[in-house]
């Protein structure tokens, strides 16, 4: 069993992102013994106060937040970190390599119930003569590693450094990640996808048009039956996508017109684009490719389709008409 620290090793990985690799690893593992404990540990329950993007915060969220921030600014390689979590871009080291963006906890609507919930990781190559905000500006194309780390019966960590998509599982004797698939493949093709239905009346009719072409099943356009899933934790979905395909898509939608979209790009999208493209899929806005868009600021939503190639095509085919 190939542990991450020789997994980064053999596949020639900077020894410097790789060191900040397994900061990020140890920063999953810490989370993944709160999240055991449950009650136990005191995670449960929200605060009283709410994030920059209006969302009352949980107690995880800030637990976590302050657990990966307190670490990563620990780091002397870390430039700057971005967080759901903070108004601001945080400075860390100046003569840093690395900008980390980060989701702390992915799916707190699921703390209280037990159900998944997972952290998302980004870094960018710091910039010379750019600091601040200013420095993230930069679209996911230009990513160096992503990773999520998602907690549940067992806790595993997807990863890219641009070399195909990792999977590592948590050993909990050594607690040490292992890794338990060297190069995931998403099958080209699915019978699943995965939305939130009760958001279909504001959907675009394109969106419209395609869910009710999969829901009409073999009688329909698409003459095959598909099967829908909605974890309500987007690590829990893009996991579920890069073990045995599907497609998965938080869409633009009118519920609420000041904010047509829901994910948010540098620390949501951008990751699982870059985990989704080098196991072989495909991530779109509907309109064009995630990982090409120039972002303008830390905390900007976008609209995500991503998974299965041939059926996010399909899929992008509705938006095209
Ligand atoms: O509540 P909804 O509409 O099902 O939305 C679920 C989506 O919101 C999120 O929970 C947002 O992320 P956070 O939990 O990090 O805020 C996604 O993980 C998930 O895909
Ligand atoms: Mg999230
Ligand atoms: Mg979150």
């Amino acid at each position: 069993m190939s542990s991450l620290h020789a997994q980064l090793q053999s596949r020639n990985v900077d020894p410097e992102l790789a060191s900040l690799i397994l900061t990020l690893a140890e920063c999953g593992s810490a989370i993944s013994t709160l999240v055991r404990g449950g009650a136990l540990s005191g995670i449960l329950g929200a605060t009283e106060s709410e994030n920059v993007q209006g969302e009352t915060q949980k107690k995880l969220d800030v637990i976590a937040n302050d657990l990966i921030k307190e670490r990563l600014s620990a780091q002397p390689l870390v430039q700057a970190l971005a967080s759901e979590e903070e108004d601001h871009s945080v400075d860390a080291n100046p003569a840093g390599r690395f900008l980390v963006s980060f989701d702390p906890l992915d799916g707190s609507s699921n703390i209280d119930i037990n159900s998944l919930v997972g952290t998302i990781f980004s870094v960018l190559p710091a910039q010379s003569g750019v600091s601040g905000e200013a420095a993230f500006m930069q679209p996911g194309r230009n990513q160096l590693a992503a990773c999520y780390i998602l907690y549940g019966p067992a806790t595993v960590m997807a990863l890219t450094t641009g070399q195909g998509t990792w999977m590592f599982t948590l050993d909990p004797q050594t607690d040490t990640f292992v890794l338990s698939d060297g190069q995931v493949q998403i099958p080209q093709q699915t019978g699943e996808f995965a939305i939130n239905a009760s958001n279909q009346r504001f959907w675009q009719p394109a969106m419209q048009r395609y869910i009710a072409d999969l829901i009409a099943g073999k009688e329909g356009p698409r003459g095959r039956n598909f099967n829908m899933r909605w974890i309500a934790a987007m690590v829990g979905d893009v996991h579920r996508v890069l073990s045995r395909g599907g497609l998965f898509t938080y869409p633009q939608d009118t519920k609420n017109p000041a904010k047509p979209y829901k994910l948010r790009l540098m620390y949501e999208a951008n990751p699982m684009a870059m985990l989704v493209e080098q196991a072989g899929g495909v991530a779109s806005t509907g309109y064009e490719t995630i990982l090409d868009i120039e972002p303008e600021q830390i905390h900007q939503r976008v609209a995500v389709i991503l998974g299965s190639k041939d059926e996010v095509e399909t899929c992008l085919d509705y938006h095209k008409a």
